[in-house]
C-alpha cells in the first residue's frame, strides 16, 4: 500500500514540475487561476479544489503522458468473447495504458504533446469518445487511492504555483526511462524561484 501510493504520487508530482518548467505560458495561466481561486487563503476546501479547472487538466495531462503504472494485467476467469475475439479461460490479458494514452488514433495527431486544454470537456471528449484514459486502472480493482492522489496533487501544485516560479534547469536532460514507473533517467532538476 505504501509503495503503491508513494512511488506513483511522487512520480506524478515530479513530471508535473518538469512539464510546468517546460511550459511557462501554461504555468502562468495555472498560477493566475490559483491566485484567483485561493488568493492567500491558508485553508483550502474541496469547493476551492473543484474550481481549479486548469490545475485539474494539468494533472490529467501529466497522468496521460506519464502514467506512473504503464500497464495492467488481468487473468481471464472464463471463456470470453469480445467483438468476435475469443479469449480462453486462464489467459493473461494486458492493457497497455501508456500505448492507449499516447495513441494518435485516439487522441489525435498531437497525442505526444503536452496540451492540458484537451481535457476542458472531460476525459471522454478528450479521447474522442473512447474510454482510453485509465491512469488509475479500471473496473472493480481500480486504484483505491485515486481520489486521495488527485486531491493531494492539486493541493501540492497550487501551493507551489502560489509561492514559486518553476524554471527549467540547464542541467536537465529529457530522457524518460521505465524503472517500474516512468522516471527521468538522471533526476529532474528544476529551479524554484520565490515569488
Ligand atoms: C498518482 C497516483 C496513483 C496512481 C497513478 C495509481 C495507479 C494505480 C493503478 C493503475 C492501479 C491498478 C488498478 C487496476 O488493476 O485496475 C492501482 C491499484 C492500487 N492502488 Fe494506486 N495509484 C496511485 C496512488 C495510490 C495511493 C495514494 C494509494 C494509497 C493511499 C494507492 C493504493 C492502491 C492500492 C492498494 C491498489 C490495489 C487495489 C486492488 O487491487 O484492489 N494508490 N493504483
Amino acid at each position: 500500500m505504501v509503495s503503491s501510493g508513494f512511488e506513483t504520487s511522487s512520480n506524478l508530482l515530479t513530471w508535473s514540475m518538469v512539464m510546468l518548467a517546460f511550459h511557462p505560458e501554461c504555468q502562468a495561466r495555472a498560477r493566475e487561476e490559483v491566485l484567483q481561486v485561493l488568493g492567500d487563503k491558508k485553508e483550502i476546501t474541496s469547493d476551492d479544489l473543484g474550481k481549479l479547472k486548469l490545475v485539474t487538466m494539468i494533472v490529467n495531462e501529466i497522468l496521460r503522458l506519464y502514467p506512473p503504472i504503464m500497464e495492467l494485467t488481468r487473468l481471464v476467469d472464463r471463456d470470453t468473447n469480445i467483438k468476435g475475439y475469443t479469449i480462453p479461460k486462464d489467459s493473461l490479458v494486458t492493457f497497455p495504458i501508456l500505448m492507449f494514452h499516447r495513441s494518435t488514433e485516439i487522441w489525435g495527431d498531437d497525442a505526444g504533446e503536452f496540451r492540458p486544454d484537451r481535457f476542458a470537456e472531460g476525459a471522454l471528449k478528450a479521447a474522442n469518445g473512447e474510454a482510453a484514459f485509465m491512469p488509475f486502472g479500471c473496473g472493480p480493482r481500480i486504484c483505491i487511492g485515486m481520489n486521495f492522489s488527485i486531491v493531494e496533487s492539486k493541493i501540492f501544485l497550487s501551493m507551489l504555483l502560489r509561492e514559486f516560479a518553476i524554471e527549467f534547469s540547464p542541467t536537465y536532460t529529457h530522457a524518460p526511462v521505465v524503472a517500474v514507473t516512468i522516471q527521468p533517467q538522471s533526476d529532474a532538476p528544476v529551479v524554484l524561484r520565490k515569488l
